[in-house]
């Protein structure tokens, strides 16, 4: 949480007003911030100066996991977070891609599942990460990249937590997730519960322990319109004691993830928060 209020903090005192052209607003952005969460400890890095929808944050990630590709997919999971992107951005809706109502085209977990070869055929580098760390291997290689440039013209957005590197030392996992985009008040309550909770899960379906999660941002920004809410409400809030997690421990492999888990093998206990904000979104 401290890490959290600080990066807001910078932002406000330290930002520089930039123009983004994709969403025609200004952000007041800086950049690089490095987060860490003790996962083995587990110390859930959920936010508590607001009420933070933690159950949407985790449906996204294991949608990413199953390689979904549709928003009517990740709104049966229980997010909603994807139904402006795919159905009210003009650029994507004029996209000869977009394969109708939902679609996001290649993006995020279709990069991760089945990543196109040129010769034919697909990559899935998430099952070839879970079969090494289940074996004990860590090839230095273990990574699962969303960011596919040769398909940026056929996917709704390009994907903003783009890598996640896994590494073994001993029995203990530890991942690097790099984000090169970051929405700070809307995106980030999502995205540090995101790290936290696929470290948390691959530990767990490759029988080991859970180590940190390093979650290096590069742009960090607050849009112009969530300004005021951030500064003058958020900010005012004095934060309350972590949450912590708890995981369905029957969840034991890739195809547990990916076939019968929902949202209600996901527990937070001893969640203290203010009342919810509601930030303007960016389409
Ligand atoms: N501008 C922008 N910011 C983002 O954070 C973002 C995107 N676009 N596009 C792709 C995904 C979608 N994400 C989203 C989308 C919506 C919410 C959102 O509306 N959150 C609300 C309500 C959540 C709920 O009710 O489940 C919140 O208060 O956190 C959060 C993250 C994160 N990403
Ligand atoms: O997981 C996510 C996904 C998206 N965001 C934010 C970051 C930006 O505000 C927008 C994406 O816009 P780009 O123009 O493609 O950078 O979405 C996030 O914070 N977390």
């Amino acid at each position: 949480m401290k890490q959290y209020l600080e990066l807001c903090n910078r932002i406000i005192d330290e930002g520089t007003w930039i123009e983004n052209e994709r969403t025609g607003k200004r952000c007041l952005t800086v950049i690089n911030a490095d987060l860490t969460y003790n996962v083995g400890n587990n110390e859930f890095p959920l936010i508590t100066t607001r009420k933070s929808f933690w159950k949407s944050a985790i449906a996204e990630m294991l949608g990413y996991i199953r390689g979904y590709d549709n928003a009517a997919d990740f709104r049966a999971l229980g997010a909603k977070t994807w139904d402006a992107n795919a159905n009210e951005n003009q650029v994507w809706l004029n996209n000869p891609h977009r394969k109708g109502v939902d679609d996001m085209g290649r993006v995020y977990g279709v990069q991760g599942r089945a990543w196109s070869k040129p010769d034919g055929g697909t990559i899935d580098q998430l099952k070839k990460i879970v079969d090494n760390l289940k074996a004990g291997v860590d090839d230095r290689g273990e990574i699962l990249s969303f960011y596919n440039p040769g398909e940026f013209h056929m996917g709704c957005l390009r994907p903003c937590m783009h890598t996640h590197n896994f590494s073994l030392l001993g029995d203990t996992l530890y991942l690097n997730s790099f984000q090169r985009s970051c929405d700070v008040p809307l995106g980030l309550n999502f995205n540090q519960v995101q790290v936290f909770t696929l470290l948390a899960l691959i530990a767990q379906i490759t029988g080991k322990k859970p180590g940190m999660a390093y979650h290096k941002i590069v742009n960090a920004h607050i849009y112009e319109d969530q300004l005021a809410l951030m500064r003058d409400v958020q900010l005012k809030r004095e934060p309350f004691e972590p949450a912590s997690l708890s995981i369905n421990p029957d969840i034991k492999s890739l195809e547990d993830l990916e076939t019968w888990v929902t949202m209600d093998d996901f527990e937070v206990s001893g969640y203290q928060h203010h009342e919810a904000i509601k930030y303007p979104f960016s389409v």
